[in-house]
C-alpha cells in the first residue's frame, strides 16, 4: 500500500542537535524522551563519502530490473523490490540491504555496476565507518547525559562483533500511476515505506533533498519532516526502548519510546 499525499506544510519542531556544542548530551536525552527523533548537524561524516555512495546507488538503481534482480533477493542481504522485509510488508520502494561486516561479498553489486568489488567495499566501508563513529559519539553523549557509567554502555552494543547493525539504501522510484494526479483528498492508498519502528538501538537516516519522511507525534498526528541532505536524522529504536524500560528506568527514571515513522509518496 502506498500513501499518496500532496505535500502539506513541514514541521519545524524537530529537535536540532549540534554535535560541536558542549550541551548536546542533555539535548539528546531530552530529544529521546520527548520526541524519539532528532536532527544532527555538524557531524564529521565527509560529504565526499556521502556523494560517492549516493552516485553508486543511483547508478545501481538505474540499471534494468532484470540486472538488479540478480543481486537479490534480500534474504537477508541483497536487492529487494517492493517487498519490505520478511513480514509481508509492501511498499513503493526498492532497496539494498548489506551487512556492515567487512567480510561482506559485494560481487553481485559490482558485476551489475561493472566495477571492482573492492571499490564498492571501500565506498561502503568509508561511509559506514564514519557513520558508526558518529553513532558511537551520540550514544556516548546519551549515556553521559543520563549520568550512566561506563559511557560506552550503549555504544558497545554497536561496536560488538555480533552487532546486528545493517546498512540499507532505499530508492523510492517514480510511480507512473500517480504522476499527473491532482490529489486534493489525501487519497490513502500509496506508501513508500509503511509505518514502523526499527528494531535496532538507533537508526541513522540520511536522504537526498526528497520530501516524504513523516513522523508520528505523541498526539497521534503524522507530520512531514523537511528534508536536509547535509544532516542526519536519528530515531530511537526498539532495543534502546527495551534497555531503558528494563535497566535504566529504575536507575535514572527516564523512559524513551521507540519511534514510529514512515515515508509517503508526495505529489509535487
Ligand atoms: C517492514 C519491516 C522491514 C524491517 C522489519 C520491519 O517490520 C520494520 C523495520 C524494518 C527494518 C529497518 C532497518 C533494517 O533495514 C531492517 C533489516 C531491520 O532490522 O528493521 C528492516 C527490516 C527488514 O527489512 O526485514
Ligand atoms: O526512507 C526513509 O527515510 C525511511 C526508511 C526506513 O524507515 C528504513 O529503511 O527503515
Ligand atoms: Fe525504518
Amino acid at each position: 500500500m502506498v500513501i499518496l499525499s500532496k505535500q502539506t506544510s513541514f514541521f519545524n519542531g524537530v529537535p536540532l542537535i549540534d554535535l560541536s556544542k558542549p550541551d548536546s548530551k542533555n539535548l539528546i536525552v531530552n530529544a529521546c524522551e520527548e520526541f524519539g527523533f532528532f536532527k544532527i548537524i555538524n557531524h564529521d561524516v565527509p560529504m565526499e563519502f556521502i556523494s560517492k555512495l549516493e552516485s553508486e546507488a543511483i547508478k545501481f538503481f538505474s540499471s534494468p530490473l532484470s540486472e538488479k534482480l540478480k543481486a537479490g533477493p534480500a534474504d537477508p542481504f541483497g536487492y529487494g523490490n517492493k517487498q519490505i522485509g520478511t513480514n509481508g510488508d509492501f511498499g513503493w520502494v526498492e532497496h539494498i540491504l548489506v551487512s556492515t561486516n567487512s567480510e561482506f561479498n559485494y560481487q553481485k553489486f559490482a558485476s551489475i555496476l561493472g566495477v571492482n568489488p573492492e571499490n564498492i567495499r571501500a565506498a561502503v566501508n568509508d561511509y559506514v565507518s564514519a557513520v558508526k563513529k558518529m553513532s558511537c559519539d551520540i550514544l556516548e553523549m546519551l549515556a553521559e547525559g543520563l549520568n550512566i557509567h561506563p559511557k560506552n554502555v550503549f555504544s558497545k552494543l554497536l561496536m560488538d562483533e555480533n552487532s546486528d547493525s545493517v546498512f540499507r539504501v532505499n530508492h523510492y522510484p517514480p510511480c507512473s500511476e500517480i504522476e499527473g494526479l491532482n490529489d486534493n483528498n489525501n487519497n490513502n492508498d500509496l506508501i513508500g515505506f509503511g509505518e514502523h519502528t526499527d528494531p535496532q538501538i538507533i537508526s541513522i537516516l540520511r536522504s537526498n533533498n526528497t520530501s516524504g519522511l513523516q513522523i508520528l507525534l505523541k498526539d497521534g498526528h503524522w507530520i512531514s519532516v523537511p528534508p536536509d541532505e547535509h544532516s542526519f536524522f536519528v530515531n530511537v529504536g526498539d532495543s534502546l526502548q527495551v534497555h531503558c524500560l528494563f535497566a535504566l528506568y529504575v536507575v535514572v527514571g527516564r523512559i524513551f519510546l521507540s519511534f514510529y515513522y514512515r515515508r509517503i509518496k508526495v505529489i509535487r
